[in-house]
């Protein structure tokens, strides 16, 4: 009798283990499906995942290498199709763009915060046309002539605070808030015809706390919230934060368009900009107050982190390329002189500081893994089915790093660019996609719709700032280019630098412009 008890508890236990395992299959292992031709899911790893870990691209290369340019894993019960190749991207977001447009309802990003708002969160329908669209009239490259001057402007005025604050290279800074401001500035002027006149301005604080708030909680494969349905029920940090970021957004943006709101029924002057449009096309746009907020915050929110994170990882990574900076320096002299700052008019004499800024967009893209598309009907491409409603994601860094397209791909060298005279707009629409210079905009007709405008920003920071500055590391605070901050998108850890000006010139010809404040709200 004994020894029969024995036996039975192993085989007892050992059962309820099979049917425990039996019970959550569902959730732990990796679903088969095929289309009626019985093509497979492109393949891919065999258990499934609630979140990858804080620095995903790392994960995504390493599949890429096993199971190739296309395969499949599972988040919770998300079918997630990845795109490491630049040829399968352009087939499948470009080509078949209206299948592979639309967007997953996330629970945190686009139920919770954006209340499937903002342009990005909108799936492929008429309201993301029509949102698109309304925004489209400010970032045309023809509505960028508009406000050329403001975008000037603003730049003068970051490598002047920069000249200022860092005592002309005697102290050294964390630049961070720099290019935050001047991005910031130029979003806040296209949505609402204002700008900051100080670095010191809390709305500065404020709306960069909001953008780095909505980059912390919107990682496209971060949040299990966004995978296990039960867990979006259940009180938790994540889903408060969530409601509390959606909550701020309508505050701080909701009390903005009153206040122009009040100035526009008082027949105050307010200048053309974003908000205005939409505070009178209101009725015949039928916009909602929350489409209304969601709208004059989508390009703080999309437009401030990411070309500042650009213009932060080219600081990080200069002070160790002094050569890249001579050259740039040189090309500058020849070409502008010392006399006054670069001017998009040079752009095309100035091929270095050109391919400068596409490398640093290569070797460091503000999003690793691009904002997901998904899929609005079943698709079957080469063989391997994507079914309607898969997440489907660019993977920026394998396809930045692939050493077929881009020699010694680790290796910081804008020499590969030269010869490269498109902008990253006209770029994206060659034929072969082998010849696109880089991905950081995304691809199809979800391109990032404020190209345009961040090329122009790109261009006027780090031409501006390489005219001015020699940028010194500091020998004990080795700056960090693996890690960062973030989850969808990614600025550098804070550092410091030291920013000299680079000859006697620089303080006369930055300090020819002043701050000004255009108006208040
Ligand atoms: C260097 C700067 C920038 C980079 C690298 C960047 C990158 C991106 C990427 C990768 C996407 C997703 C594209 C896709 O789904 O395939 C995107 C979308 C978007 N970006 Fe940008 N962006 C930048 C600047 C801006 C600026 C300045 C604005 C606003 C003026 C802006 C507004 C948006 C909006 C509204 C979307 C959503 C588009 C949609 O879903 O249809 N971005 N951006």
């Amino acid at each position: 009798m004994f020894f029969q008890f024995t036996y039975i508890y192993p085989i007892l236990a050992g059962a309820a283990v099979v049917f425990g395992l039996w019970i959550l299959s569902p959730i732990l292992w990796r679903k088969v499906i095929k289309d009626a031709q019985g093509n497979p899911l492109p393949p891919g790893p065999i258990t499934r995942y609630l979140f990858l870990r804080k620095y995903p691209e790392i994960a995504l290369r390493a599949w890429a290498q096993q199971y190739g340019s296309l395969y499949s894993f599972w988040m919770g019960t998300q079918l997630v199709v990845i795109v490491s190749d630049a040829q399968v991207a352009r087939d499948l977001l470009v080509t078949n763009g209206a299948v592979f447009s639309s967007r997953k309802p996330y629970f945190m990003k686009s139920q919770t915060i954006l209340a499937g708002r903002a342009i990005t969160a909108t799936p492929y329908n008429e309201t993301w046309r029509h949102h698109r669209k309304l925004a489209m009239q400010l970032l045309t490259p023809k509505a960028i002539e508009g406000y050329a001057q403001n975008l000037g402007y603003e730049s003068h005025i970051m490598v002047r605070t920069l000249m200022e604050d860092g005592h002309y290279g005697k102290t050294p800074l964390n630049p961070s808030n720099y290019p935050g401001r001047y991005a910031l500035n130029n979003m806040l002027f296209i949505s609402f015809g204002i700008r900051t006149d100080t670095i010191a301005d809390p709305l500065i604080t404020r709306a960069l706390d909001l953008a780095m708030e909505f980059m912390a909680l919107t990682g496209s494969l971060a949040n299990p919230i966004d995978f296990l349905e039960p867990l979006q029920w259940i009180p938790s940090t994540m889903r408060t934060r969530g409601r509390n970021l959606h909550q701020e957004i309508l505050e701080v943006y909701g009390s903005m368009i009153l206040r122009m709101k009040k100035r526009l029924d008082m027949g105050d002057y307010v200048p053309d900009c974003l908000v205005k449009t939409l505070i009178y096309d209101q009725e015949k746009e039928k916009l909602d107050w929350e489409d209304l907020c969601m709208l004059s915050a989508v390009f703080t929110l999309g437009g401030v982190h990411s070309t500042s994170g650009v213009i932060q990882w080219f600081l990080a990574l200069i002070p160790s390329h002094p050569d890249i900076a001579m050259r740039a320096h040189a090309e500058l002299d020849r070409v502008v002189g010392r006399d006054r700052l670069p001017t998009p008019e040079d752009e095309a004499e100035l091929p270095y500081i050109r391919a400068i800024i596409k490398e640093v967009q290569r070797v460091h893209a503000p999003f690793w893994v691009v904002t997901p598309h998904a899929t609005s009907e079943d698709f079957t491409y080469e063989g391997q089915f994507i079914p309607k409603d898969t997440v489907v994601i660019l993977d920026n860094y394998t396809i930045h790093h692939n050493s077929e397209r881009y020699k010694d791909p680790w290796v910081f060298n804008p020499d590969r660019y030269l010869g490269d005279n498109l902008s990253c707009a006209e770029s994206a629409k060659l034929p072969n996609a082998l010849d696109r210079d880089h991905w950081a905009f995304g691809a199809g007709r979800r391109i990032c719709p404020g190209i345009h405008v961040a090329e122009r920003e790109l261009w006027l920071a780090v031409s501006q700032l390489l005219w001015s500055f020699n940028f010194n590391a500091l020998p004990d605070e080795p700056i960090c280019l693996q890690e960062y901050e973030g989850t969808s998108g990614r600025t550098p850890l804070p550092f410091r630098i030291k920013l000299q000006p680079r000859h006697e010139n620089v303080e006369a010809v930055l300090k020819l412009t002043k701050e000004v404040t255009y108006w208040t709200l």
